[in-house]
């Protein structure tokens, strides 16, 4: 019985609710030359952000996950009131995945009052989930600034799902001359294509069938792109799949450079091309994206 209870207890991790526990708590582990990586998160966490924790346990000696609802890159009060928050499960899942530390802090540690930083990014916070979020990626980059400067991470994971967030993080380090390596981790899918994503579980069970419609419309367009097709007109038809379907909403479909994020009209002549799309499905609005070269 005894073992068993061990058994189902292997791992010790140790929940910091203060920017005072996380220095204290790290500062021991940077003493004895520890690397420490570092997995941000808003929770209701699944098996795309447990493939973050596993790449950072891969590669770093310690892992510190951080589950915060971050209030400043919500653009919708809705959106913000309705995130899926599952604690006790995440709690759970990390503890089974070996994590040293989950960082879990109150709004009111994270900020004292309103935060009057204006991030601007240029381009990349202008285009896709910019033209739609407004707001969003300013918060995104005060947030993930103000985790950086708690952790101070060696090596900080994010997905490939959040393509543009990517862009923005790997500039925002560079511009502010943050020491922490930046690793990309490739999007997890469900067996039917559908990436992982914590809005997923807004979905209704039909709803859920007709979200694979991202997905389906990214591959086919590459399809048809590698086939030398024309993104206008292939394009054109995705938009028609999504006006069919009367659960689905489409935001944008957009061809742009994986880096620069700037729109393209053509794969010819250039290498590191995505398609980053958005839709809304019933009320859920969900983003994707897919590497073409
Ligand atoms: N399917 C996935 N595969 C790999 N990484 C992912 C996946 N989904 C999310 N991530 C990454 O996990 C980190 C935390 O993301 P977050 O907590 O916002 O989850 P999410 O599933 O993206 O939620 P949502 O998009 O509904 O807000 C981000 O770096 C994000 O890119
Ligand atoms: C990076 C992040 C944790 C900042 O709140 C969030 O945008 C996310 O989960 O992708
Ligand atoms: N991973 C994206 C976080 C957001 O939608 O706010």
């Amino acid at each position: 019985m005894r073992l068993f209870y061990i058994f189902q207890n292997p791992i010790n991790v140790t929940i910091l609710r203060t920017k005072q526990a996380v220095k204290s708590a790290l500062q021991i582990l940077r003493n004895s030359q520890k690397t420490i990586g570092f997995v941000p998160t808003m929770g209701a966490l699944h098996k795309g952000h447990l493939s973050l924790v596993e790449n950072a346990k891969l590669s770093s000696d310690s892992v510190i996950v951080s589950i915060f609802v971050n209030p400043t890159q919500f653009n919708n009060k809705e959106d913000y009131e309705k995130y899926p928050i599952s604690i006790d499960e995440d709690l759970k899942l990390l503890e089974e995945k070996g994590v040293d530390f989950i960082f879990l802090p109150s709004v009111t540690e994270m900020y004292t009052g309103e935060s009057l930083l204006k991030m601007d990014f240029g381009n990349l916070d202008k285009t896709l989930e910019g033209s739609f979020r407004p707001g969003h990626f300013n918060g995104v980059g005060v947030v993930v600034s103000k985790l950086l400067n708690i952790v101070k991470p060696d090596k900080s994971y994010f997905g490939q799902k959040d393509l543009q967030q990517v862009a923005i993080i790997k500039r925002l380090v560079n511009d502010l001359s943050f020491d922490v390596e930046i690793v990309v981790v490739p999007t997890i899918r469900e067996s039917d294509g559908l990436a992982m994503s914590s809005r997923n579980v807004r979905l209704n069970p039909e709803e859920r069938l007709t979200a694979t419609i991202l997905y389906n419309c990214m591959f086919f367009a590459k399809t048809e792109l590698l086939q030398g097709g024309d993104w206008f007109e292939i394009r054109e038809k995705v938009a028609k799949r999504f006006y069919d379907e009367p659960k689905a909403r489409l935001e944008y479909f957009e061809l742009v450079n994986t880096d620069t994020l700037e729109k393209l009209s053509t794969i010819k002549y250039q290498l590191n091309i995505s398609i980053c799309t958005a839709a809304f499905i019933g009320e859920i609005r969900l983003i994707d994206n897919l590497s073409i070269v």
